[in-house]
């Protein structure tokens, strides 16, 4: 295999920090600088080397080819309807963004509403976020350039398709919610915060303020409403179905939050917005769903792990007065609940990862009823409270979406498939998936999906992709992808997804055994994964690549450093990698609910043995590590591009010259991109495709057109 001549990267061994008495050096500080020369440099000189051996794949044309070809089909969100019109997304197959369209009937033509592709020449403006007012009347609607977290606010009418010619800047993580007198609204920002607010900035983002505007006033004229002594705290807020209350929830990093209520009745907003504080400690998740008067329906997990369904009256909101209307289930996860048809309640349950959908009444919480599903994940809800149908997305590995309608006033009350993905190309009775369940380290028994073409060898000679998450709640069911069937099909491969800890699929305890002090729990769970697939003979190391992203970029760094010689490649993307800094940039203090902080001496010690840039090491006797593709972007204000720079910088230094390490060690920086939201499709084919090639170029696959 062709070695490699990594670009000379300055090392400077001068810069140490001291963690509560341990010296910890920092080489690569430098590059914590996005815009200055010498990274600049180096962006250019790793791009220099990747590309070449990207472009060195033999199929990189055909793979593009037939992937594209696989992605052209028409995708389409459910149908929303506000006010007396129905809007959908729609995406005719390969356009950079989705298209809005609105239509005066359900089945009726539609016509192009709001088409971000019009932003801009290259797909690289997309729209993020859509808000309408309870008549329908207007929208107001997020815009992001280059992937960044940043959004613009703007607003259009539905009646005459024109903008207001109202513009909210220094949006971030913010929803934005409506009063119901349909022309003024709360939303959240950050209009203090100095400098570059592109997503090419790492600043940290702090001291979010709730703001209340007037349609037709200036940004500038926006009242605060409310603000936080604690600069972490961000206010997540939503006006109650009725319009008569405002109900914050206010969040300081990505587990638990505050509840507090303010009575919009008879409320004049000049300044400071009134709230009772119902919840004052963050030990628990709660998320609106509707409310009756003062009474006032939540979903959490506040003495309920797998997350139950509460009735608070605001009259009386002791805790002791809090009433259980749907309880807790022994074993299956609430994942969301809605209102639905007035007094019905739409639930969906992960049961051992696979989505189930069900209806509850609201006053007393009994089982209406649950819809028949296959195996595979909800994809999408369209219904409000008032409405009589409800629209649902369904999809599965083998499943692109199918959109189904319940309509409430026929009975018996059914899903009826109301669109189907057709996919010319694609014949899904070719390929077969099943979920084992494998022993990790420490005996958990851990869910895993396995997907591949029917008639597989189990030989241990075919090449597979082993996919993980492993945090924050997150749970990773069955899902289409492309890519994905590309390599069953092209490269006889077999696609994998280890259901690990520190996910949501069983609830709380699911995620506690991965947060804090337990995270190497999911870095074992991952590699007893690669292990039970190298044992039962699907794949051997040498033909096994794993993947992940953002915390899973960091589930894949801390699995490469731990056993180089398990994987043959691994594909890092957007990677959480510097674990003792981490917290000092854009929106990374929120994750110390999953990770902690190294600011803390406890933390510090578990943070720093696993944080993977300060972990790479030599591997055993003529060992090595996996072919390695780190990849990242210019405007990634999620997970900044620092991360990877530094670990690249890192691997190649410790790694890269050693004479036993023959596989490549790399990184891709995209440029007007960020870390996935809202990528165009052109980026995204692009992406994978290259993705791809690595692959083939480092395991040498054998690819079959
Ligand atoms: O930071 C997160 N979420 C956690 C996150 O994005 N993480 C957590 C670790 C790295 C990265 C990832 O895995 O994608 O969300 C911030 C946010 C965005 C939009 C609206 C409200 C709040």
């Amino acid at each position: 295999k062709m070695t490699f001549r990594y670009p000379d990267v300055k090392r400077d061994n001068t810069l140490i920090d001291n963690y509560h008495g341990i010296a910890v050096a920092d080489p690569y500080r430098w590059l914590e600088t996005p815009d200055s020369e010498e990274t600049i440099d180096f962006i250019t000189k790793q791009n220099a080397i990747t590309s070449p051996f990207i472009n060195s794949c033999q199929y990189k044309a055909s793979i593009n080819r037939q992937l594209t070809k696989l992605w052209n089909y028409p995708k389409v969100s459910p149908p929303y309807r506000h006010g007396d019109k129905f809007y959908q997304f729609k995406n005719s197959g390969l356009q950079n963004q989705s298209v809005m369209y609105v239509f005066d009937e359900l089945n009726g033509e539609g016509r192009v509403f709001l088409d971000p592709n019009t932003f801009s020449e290259d797909g690289t403006v997309a729209l993020t976020h859509t808000s309408f007012t309870l008549d329908g009347k207007t929208v107001a609607y997020g815009v992001s350039e280059s992937g960044s977290d940043w959004i613009e606010i703007r607003f259009r009418s539905t009646v005459t398709g024109v903008d207001y010619p109202d513009i909210l800047r220094k949006v971030k993580y913010s929803f934005l919610s409506w009063a119901h007198d349909h022309s003024s609204c709360f939303y959240a920002a950050y209009l203090d915060q100095e400098g570059r607010t592109d997503g090419s900035e790492t600043d940290s983002s702090t001291n979010q303020k709730l703001y209340y505007h007037r349609l037709g006033t200036l940004q500038s004229e926006d009242i605060v409403v409310v603000e936080f002594e604690d600069p972490e705290i961000r206010s997540q807020t939503v006006v109650s179905d009725c319009g008569g209350y405002l109900v914050l929830t206010p969040v300081k990093g990505c587990k638990n939050n505050l509840l507090y209520v303010c009575n919009l009745k008879d409320t004049a907003i000049t300044g400071k917005l009134p709230v009772t504080r119902i919840v004052t400690e963050f030990k628990s998740d709660f998320e609106y769903i509707a409310n009756n008067g003062s009474k006032f329906i939540f979903m959490t997990n506040h003495g309920a792990p797998n997350y139950h369904i509460i009735e608070i009256d605001f009259e009386n909101h002791s805790e002791e007065n809090w009433r259980v209307i749907v309880p807790e289930h022994p074993k299956d996860v609430l994942d969301w609940a809605k209102p639905i048809n007035t007094n019905f309640i739409v639930t969906c349950y992960i049961r051992d990862v696979k989505d189930t959908l069900s209806l509850y009444a609201m006053n007393d919480g009994s089982k209406f009823m649950e819809f028949k599903l296959d195996v595979g994940s909800i994809s999408g809800f369209s219904g409000k409270r008032e409405h009589t149908l409800m629209f649902f997305g369904f999809t599965s590995f083998l499943t692109p979406t199918v959109i189904y309608i319940v309509d409430f006033t026929k009975f018996p009350i059914k899903a009826v498939k109301w669109y189907e993905t057709v996919l010319p190309d694609f014949d899904p009775s070719k390929f077969e998936s099943h979920q084992v369940f494998y022993n990790s380290l420490d005996g958990t028994r851990i869910p895993m999906f396995i997907v591949n073409k029917k008639g597989l060898k189990l030989d241990g000679n075919s090449p597979c992709l082993l996919y993980g998450y492993g945090g924050f709640n997150v749970t990773v069911g069955p899902t289409f992808s492309a890519s994905r069937i590309i390599f069953m099909d092209k490269f006889d491969g077999i696609f994998a997804v280890a259901n690990i800890r520190g996910g949501g699929e069983y609830g709380e305890k699911w995620h506690n055994a991965g947060r804090f002090e337990n995270k190497q729990n999911v870095f074992d769970d991952f590699n007893r994964a690669a292990c039970y697939l190298i044992e039962k003979k699907y794949t051997s190391s040498n033909k096994l690549t794993i993947q992940g992203g953002s915390n899973g970029g960091l589930l894949v760094a801390a699995c490469i450093n731990q056993s180089p010689e398990l994987y043959g490649c691994a594909l890092c993307l957007v990677g959480v990698l510097d674990m003792l800094r981490y917290h000092k940039f854009t929106i990374g203090y929120a994750w110390k609910s999953d990770y902690g902080c190294s600011d803390d001496p406890e933390q510090f010690q578990y943070l720093h043995a696993y944080s993977p840039l300060h972990n790479v090491r030599k591997p055993i006797e003529n060992a090595q590590y996996p072919a390695t593709l780190l990849l990242t972007a210019d405007h990634d204000d999620r997970v900044v591009p620092l991360h990877s720079y530094k670990f690249i910088a890192e691997l190649q230094y410790k790694i890269g010259r050693l004479y036993d390490q023959k596989n490549p060690l790399l990184i891709r920086i995209d440029t007007k991109s960020g870390h996935g939201v809202g990528k165009p499709t052109c980026k995204v084919i692009e992406e994978q495709t290259e993705m791809l090639c690595f692959m083939q170029k480092s395991l040498n696959l054998t690819y079959t057109n």
